[in-house]
């Protein structure tokens, strides 16, 4: 008997042998489109995969460079995954002019829904069009010049505060812990009205680190979205969370996360209840847009729906911003030339102490030079994919694509691809951002995805530039940078390593091994 079940299963494996030589079980031959290295019978990239995910970024930047515009790679998940990743500015522009055909999907949603639930992150078709179309109220250039700025400043002074205590003591601090509380700080006030106090006590030196008392409320956000983050590159991952103990971690942060969300709901609905509705509809703020909206069938938004957009704007506002400007700190710290500059240029455009407005910003063209192209080495959405409801064409690459597989781009890749970008693409040049009359030049959004593009590219641009700045210009004009952690970020190849992009972005989230280490430590001089 047992000898007929193993016979019966070798030969089940030679058919799956032989019906999948070049992809996992599940996906389609394509002939057509060459497939990512290390691919195997049966198991397609699953293995590659995985065994690349410390540096998974640069493997994609590796693949894009061998393979060309477009290679493909599939994965023994239920239900199988068979992506296309291009890095055709044309398909990309053609993904992202199209977001009724190219939707976020399924399985993106289900891997998301316990941080995003319904918010506009996750959200598709009309139900994304609403959530886009009120927000995008309060996305003007009246509230950057009169509301914003005076709050991007406080924040500032306060990270300014905690920097010259530190330098003083001459304690080494983790910046990007600084600059995520600064900028959901700043986030809760413009967009909830909301002062949560992120940096407002005082820090104390623990093992010769400047340190602040931790943020509950950012924790569950943190560990919730590394959860959700990592579910991407884990097959089955709905039951292997179940086994290893991540379903509880997950209903900790969900039950931190909506018990703050609705306490800040509860207080909104209070002060409406009180007839305190702000009269002035510039002087009102993202859920007050949001409370005032009715559902299609005419019945209010309920407090769960308001809890998907406090949460998923948060996520928006914060955690991006943050993680761009630790890669400006990472990288003014490696090269002091342009660190020189963008503060000689602060410095002659604010003099030695003024806060930068929302005016001084076009001046400013060298330090919005060297966000921009920090933002191109370091995209914050390194990877993302689309799943088209129709099969289709990618104009650009000529790929034949089908209705209900993944089809992916990939902005780090982008970023530092010479036959997007030109010899030096692996360099960071702010120049490249100004043109020859000196002004800073507008770059092709598809060719650099950084914040989306189409209609659904990132509403908060401006305002994330705007607070950068801010946070810039503060900083470089008083304080010399010294990085103290450079093995942290690069293996011995001196490859970044992917679980540092992510990392930087979602700051102490699951490695508490290198969350000891502490991330982007830095001493202030
Ligand atoms: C450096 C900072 C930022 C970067 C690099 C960035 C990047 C992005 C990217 C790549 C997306 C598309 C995500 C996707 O759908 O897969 C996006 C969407 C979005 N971003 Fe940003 N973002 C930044 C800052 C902000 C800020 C400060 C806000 C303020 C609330 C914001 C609000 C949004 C919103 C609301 C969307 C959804 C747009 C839609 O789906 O229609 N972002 N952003």
């Amino acid at each position: 008997m047992i000898l007929y079940a193993a016979l019966a299963f070798c030969a089940f494996v030679a058919f799956l042998y032989y019906k999948y030589p070049d992809r996992a079980v599940g996906t389609r031959p394509r002939p057509d489109v060459p497939n990512a290295d290390d691919t195997v019978p049966i198991f397609g990239g699953t293995f590659s995969i995985s065994s690349n995910v410390q540096t998974l970024h640069e493997w994609v930047l590796n693949q894009a460079k061998k393979h060309g515009d477009v290679w493909r790679t599939t994965i023994l998940a239920y239900p199988p995954v068979d992506m296309i990743l291009t890095t055709n500015v044309t398909d990309v522009e053609h993904i992202l002019r199209d977001p009724w055909t190219y939707e976020k999907g399924v399985d993106q949603k289900r891997q998301n829904s316990d941080l995003f639930g319904h918010g506009i992150f996750a959200a598709d078709g009309d139900e994304w069009k609403v959530q886009r179309k009120v927000a995008s109220n309060i996305f003007n250039v009246k509230n950057f010049r009169d509301f914003y700025s005076p709050i991007f400043h406080h924040d500032a002074t306060q990270v300014v505060r905690h920097l010259e205590q530190a330098s003083k003591i001459g304690a080494f601090i983790d910046i990007h812990d600084l600059l995520l509380r600064s900028t959901l700080d700043s986030f809760l006030k413009i967009s909830m009205g909301e002062d949560r106090g992120c940096l407002a006590s005082d820090g104390t030196v623990v093992d010769g680190r400047y340190t602040l008392p931790p943020v509950e409320f950012a924790i569950a956000f943190d560990t919730l979205n590394s959860i959700c983050a990592k579910r991407g590159s884990i097959p089955f991952w709905q039951v292997i969370e179940k086994l290893n103990g991540t379903d509880a971690k997950r209903d900790w942060c969900q039950k931190v996360l909506h018990g703050n969300a609705q306490k800040i709901i509860d207080k909104k609905r209070q002060a409406y209840a009180a007839g305190q509705v702000p009269k002035d509809k510039s002087k009102q703020d993202l859920l007050d847009y949001f409370m005032q909206t009715e559902n299609d069938d005419g019945t209010p938004v309920t407090d769960e729906q308001l809890r998907d957009v406090v949460i998923n704007f948060i996520v928006a506002g914060r955690d991006t911003t943050a993680q761009t400007l630790s890669w400006v700190f990472y990288e003014l710290s490696k090269n002091p030339q342009i660190l020189a500059k963008v503060r000689q240029e602060c410095l002659s455009v604010l003099g030695p102490t003024r806060m930068c407005d929302y005016n001084d910003l076009k001046e400013l063209k060298y330090t919005t030079a060297t966000f921009n192209e920090v933002l191109r080495l370091y995209a914050n959405v390194p990877f993302n994919f689309k799943v088209p409801t129709k099969d289709d064409v990618l104009p650009g690459s000529k790929t034949k694509v089908y209705k209900g597989q993944r089809v992916a781009f990939h902005p780090y890749a982008m970023g530092r691809l010479t036959k997007i970008w030109g010899p030096d693409a692996e360099e960071m040049r702010p120049e490249r951002w100004i043109d020859e009359s000196g002004n800073l030049s507008k770059e092709n959004s598809f060719k650099w995805p950084v914040f989306n593009a189409g209609p659904r590219i990132c509403l908060g641009m401006n305002m994330a530039t705007q607070e950068a700045v801010v946070l810039m210009s503060s900083i470089v004009r008083r304080f010399n940078l010294e990085l103290c952690n450079e093995a942290n970020f690069q293996n011995s190849n001196g490859r970044l390593l992917c679980i540092a992009l992510q990392m930087i972005r979602r700051n102490g989230a699951c490695s508490t091994r290198i969350r000891e280490k502490g991330w982007l430590d830095m001493i202030f001089k």
